[in-house]
């Protein structure tokens, strides 16, 4: 059962940005979906109108069937945190994470209770004396998500919450959460623009360029079967290349595929996985550089014209700058007026 429906929302700022365009999705109860998309996409945008600190100016949202389109924050059963926790400095742990619960005239022993409960969930029992200032960036952002966390609300709404932790710990929270939000099978909406932490974490994922859905999808058939181009060159690496079919060839300078598709302009898409080598002369293709990266290899060539494609390869030392090859794919997608109409 869906608990979140956003149904076509849009967002024009006075100025006339066009941040969200009648953007619509269902969230399950329990799902934890992903807003992925380059920087300006929307995302955040659309994150602040389900959690009332913007508000749509058409469109509606609805929690549990009820309408929250125009209710303020606090009104709403939704929890949110920010890329910067905002957490109060003059408060020590314990009584950032009380506030919201005596605000709500819960008793004494039973804030404490939930407090403390909620502090070994993000991994901080013991933690609450402290002042927010004496914690790391890490430790921080777990008091943030703590914070919201102890006021159970239906919808985990978090946006970009690791973007300031090195990429170490970024990893180690973005299991944690994955793990907390499981546990406790809250419904959750997830802002990022990086594409691992969306792919790692997130049961769908909604991919978005310019206020607009590109696709939704498991995180896996996003990345398998992207359906647009823009989906396809932005998860993941990906070898766009553009190029003419004609009697159910396509081809590229020098480079060339059966395709069988109506002749035109057409798009195709290799991943660097799928794009086999073999030596040639080096009319086809030849050798840019080669990266050895240990388990595997990475083969930068160039078509004649210079069109630039990525393999990845088993023994890397077979390859070398200068080395004519012939690049054979394995499987691709082809895409005609920004729609896929071939996959193989
Ligand atoms: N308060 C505002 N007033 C005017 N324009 C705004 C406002 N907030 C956002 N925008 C514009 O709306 C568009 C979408 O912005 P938004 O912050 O939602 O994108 P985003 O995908 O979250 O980007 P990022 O990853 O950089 O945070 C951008 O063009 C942005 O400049």
């Amino acid at each position: 059962m869906s608990v979140l429906q956003i149904s076509e929302v849009t967002k024009t700022f006075s100025g006339g940005t066009h941040a969200v365009n009648s953007f619509s999705l269902d969230v399950a109860d329990g799902e934890l979906v992903c807003l992925l998309g380059p920087s300006g996409s929307g995302k955040s945008t659309l994150l602040r109108m389900v959690g009332g600190f913007e508000q749509p100016t058409s469109g509606r949202i609805t929690i549990d069937g009820e309408d929250v389109t125009h209710l303020p924050p606090e009104r709403r059963p939704t929890g949110m945190v920010f890329q910067s926790h905002a957490l109060w400095t003059h408060m020590n742990v314990f009584k950032n994470l009380a506030f919201g619960l005596k605000l709500r005239r819960m008793p004494a022993s039973e804030i404490r209770e939930k407090v403390e409960a909620v502090l070994e969930l993000v991994g901080l029992a013991g933690y609450g004396d402290r002042m927010t200032t004496q914690l790391s960036g890490g430790q921080q952002q777990r008091v943030a998500l703590a914070r919201s966390l102890v006021l159970e609300p239906k919808i985990l709404l978090l946006d970009e919450p690791f973007a300031s932790l090195d990429q170490h710990l970024r990893e180690r929270l973005r299991e944690e959460v994955r793990d907390i939000q499981q546990r406790l099978g809250i419904t959750t909406l997830f802002v990022t623009h990086g594409q691992d932490e969306a792919l790692s974490m997130a049961d769908r994922i909604v991919v978005m360029a310019n206020g607009k859905t590109e696709q939704i999808g498991r995180p896996d058939v996003v990345y398998r079967d992207p359906k647009t181009p823009f989906v396809a060159g932005f998860i993941g690496t990906m070898n766009l290349v553009e190029g003419e079919v004609s009697n159910g060839q396509f081809t590229r300078s020098g480079f060339a595929f059966p395709l069988p598709i109506a002749d035109g302009p057409a798009t195709l898409a290799i991943r660097p996985e799928s794009l086999d080598l073999t030596a040639s002369d080096a009319s086809k293709a030849k050798v840019h550089r080669v990266t050895d990266y240990g388990s595997h290899g990475l083969v930068d060539l160039d078509l004649a014209d210079g069109t630039r494609l990525k393999s990845m390869v088993a023994h890397p030392d077979l390859f070398q700058a200068g080395q004519g090859v012939d690049p054979k794919p394995r499987a691709v997608a082809a895409y005609r007026n920004n729609q896929q109409i071939f996959r193989s």
